[in-house]
């Protein structure tokens, strides 16, 4: 927790990094990483925030920006002093948010990011920095020691920070006339091999490649008196597609996600009518590290008239959280509180009629650029297919996007599934599997296969969730290959197989027989339309869940969850159960059979990828087994 001391004029603290923020300090201290600019970016980026934060608040507290109307971020080098200086006439910190920000509370995904920084010595994790929100501890890749003297906005008192990056850090109640007037004004005492940063070219080529596009000036102090603007200062969104080039838009991608590869859509356009607004969207190239922190979900930005509001107003969808950029309204009140967003009939008219927008995007990108639509899909699609349980409204639409790995074909629609239906086939076949390989060896496959009849393998999570509430796609509903009757039989088979000798008399004996022994650890004991060439497999009954779901829920200690006991399905044409049946048919039940029973259950599971029941059990039978085949 953060300590709460609070420093009078002339005292100063000394506080520990939490344990956290010190690891990641330790990682930017001894950095070596090449690309170090993004320290300025970083820095830039949270002025630019701070300046907006102001002028969101003057809209209701206009005397805040008394004395300094004019927001502005401006860059000091000192080539004598060798320090950097960037300042903003922001919203400041207090002396607590001095602590908490910059020392005592660590960003969630602090530790995410130190794990893949190192999992990722190549590119040295510091394409993660922003994305991360560490932004402000990256000067220390630069700097070996860092001043911050800030003055929250409307507050007469203001505190200096300081530290060299190591263990602990300090904050000192300054004198106000030592102090800017409002906002934050941090000082890099740059190291030795970082000195290029003094230079005029090496400020303006990086606020060039990464900063252009911020809505602020950003000027650079040349001598004590003058300054001059080194950035467009104008917010991209309002300008025409055009005269924006593609390097222009990566640049404001970057600095939006924090990401430093290209957008792989990008949505610009202008709504009129009822409601007129600017959107800047993109769809990023990659998958970015928090795609399923709940705490991270609507990332869109909301302005009103160029003035930031809020990035929480969930403007899109939480299925649709990867889509990132800017919205920016013409005719809603710039007064508008927080809060009152949520029930804001604008934002949901808003909201409904950009999702539509982005939905179609997709589509038309899907249908046009197969192989973007794989790398987007490979990325988001566990996300989209979120949508097709919370957004029922859209679950066809969603269907048209969505994309299938089956047993026949990888990356299809349930389009092209339909359209490769065999005769007599009403239903969308789908298995539920951890895996791919764990579902293309499912036994529960190979009645299909014979037939010809390709089957859906859904391998994500969120599978199992939708596939039982959608009611299905073209008239014909989900059916899953382990649960229930296979109903195959009028589906002819590819090749014509042998007619079956098996001795249907001697098969229902067997049947009985090991339904007798196994008793409640099976539902039912069936003859099997599913398997053709493994001896048994388990399914679940038409009425339970499918048993991935279970499992799942099991697993995730979902406790209203009862694990109902499978039914076992036999081949009778197999020649380990014709065997069998000839046993059972003359001897009736006897041991041997017993233990037939159990193992032919422990196979299915094992088939299954489950644990056998009783390992030593299990081990003793077939080491009895074997000894007996071998002696
Ligand atoms: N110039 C500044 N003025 C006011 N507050 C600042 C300034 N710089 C940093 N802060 C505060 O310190 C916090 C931590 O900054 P840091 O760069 O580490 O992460 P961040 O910018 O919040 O991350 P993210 O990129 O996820 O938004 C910021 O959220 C902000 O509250």
């Amino acid at each position: 927790m953060a300590e709460k001391k609070k420093a009078k004029t002339g005292e100063t603290y000394s506080h520990n990094f939490q344990a956290e923020v010190a690891k990641l300090l330790h990682l930017m201290v001894h950095s070596v990483y090449s690309d170090r600019d993004v320290f300025l970016r970083e820095l830039i980026s949270n002025a630019a925030d701070a300046l907006d934060k102001l002028r969101y608040e003057a809209i209701a507290k206009p005397e805040l920006l008394a004395g300094a109307p004019d927001l502005a971020i401006t860059i000091t080098p000192d080539k004598a002093a060798k320090t950097l200086t960037v300042a903003d006439n922001g919203i400041g910190m207090s002396e607590q948010e001095l602590i908490d920000n910059l020392g005592t509370i660590a960003k969630s995904g602090t530790q995410a990011f130190m794990e893949q920084a190192k999992d990722d010595k190549d590119k040295g994790g510091i394409h993660l920095i922003g994305q991360f929100g560490v932004g402000f501890y990256s000067s220390f890749m630069v700097a070996h020691k860092v001043e911050v003297t800030s003055r929250k906005a409307g507050t007469d008192e203001a505190f200096a920070w300081s530290s060299d990056g190591t263990g602990t850090f300090t904050v000192a109640s300054v004198k106000p006339e030592a102090a800017p007037l409002r906002g934050t004004s941090i000082v890099l005492h740059l190291k030795e091999d970082a000195l290029e940063f003094l230079e005029d070219w090496k400020i303006e080529e990086v606020v060039r490649a990464y900063s252009d596009h911020i809505a602020h000036p950003i000027r650079l102090a040349a001598g004590t008196e003058t300054t001059r603007q080194i950035n467009a200062a104008s917010a991209i969104w309002t300008r025409a597609k055009t005269d924006i080039t593609p390097d222009q838009y990566k640049e404001f991608f970057g600095h939006i996600t924090g990401a430093y590869s290209d957008p792989a859509l990008t949505l610009h356009y202008k709504a009129e009518g009822r409601n007129e607004y600017t959107v800047l969207l993109f769809v990023p190239g990659e998958k970015p590290f928090d795609l399923y922190d709940p705490e991270r979900r609507g990332r869109q930005k909301l302005y009103v008239r160029r003035v930031f509001i809020t990035s929480d107003a969930e403007l899109l969808p939480p299925y649709l959280r990867f889509v990132r950029g800017v919205i920016d309204s013409e005719d809603m009140p710039l007064n508008i509180s927080r809060e009152m967003l949520q029930h804001n009939p604008q934002v949901a008219a808003i909201r409904k009629a950009v999702t539509n927008k982005v939905l179609a995007e997709l589509k038309k990108c899907f249908e046009t650029e197969p192989e973007k639509a794989a790398k987007i899909w490979d990325a988001f699609g566990p996300v989209i297919k979120e949508g097709l349980y919370e957004d029922m409204e859209r679950r066809d639409q969603l269907f048209e996007i969505a994309r299938f790995n089956t047993t026949k074909r990888e990356g299809v629609t349930l389009k092209d599934y339909i359209a490769d239906l065999k005769a007599n086939q009403t239903a969308i076949y789908y298995l539920t599997a951890e895996d791919a390989a764990k579902a293309k060896a499912s036994p529960q496959l190979e009645g299909f296969r014979a037939r010809g009849i390709e089957v859906l393998l859904l391998t994500d999570a969120v599978d199992s969730f939708w596939v039982r509430m959608a009611l299905g796609f073209d008239g014909k509903p989900f059916k899953s290959v382990t649960q229930g009757a296979a109903d195959l039989d009028l589906i002819p088979l590819v090749e014509e197989a042998p007619k079956s000798d098996a001795d249907e008399g001697a098969t229902a004996t067997l049947i009985a027989l090991i339904k007798q022994t196994l008793g409640d650890q099976v539902g039912d004991v069936r003859k099997s339309a599913r398997l053709t060439d493994s001896p048994v497999c388990l399914v679940a009954s038409d009425q339970g869940l499918d048993r991935t779901l279970e499992k799942l829920l099991a697993r995730q200690g979902t406790t209203d969850v009862k694990v109902t006991a499978p039914i076992l399905e036999i081949n009778a044409g197999h020649a380990l159960i014709k065997a069998l049946a000839e046993t059972a048919k003359k001897s009736g039940a006897s041991a041997e059979l017993g233990d037939a029973s159990g193992l032919l259950l422990d196979l299915a599971r094992v088939m299954d990828g489950e644990r056998v029941a009783d390992p030593a059990k299990f081990a003793g039978s077939v080491s009895a087994l074997m000894q007996k085949a071998y002696s």
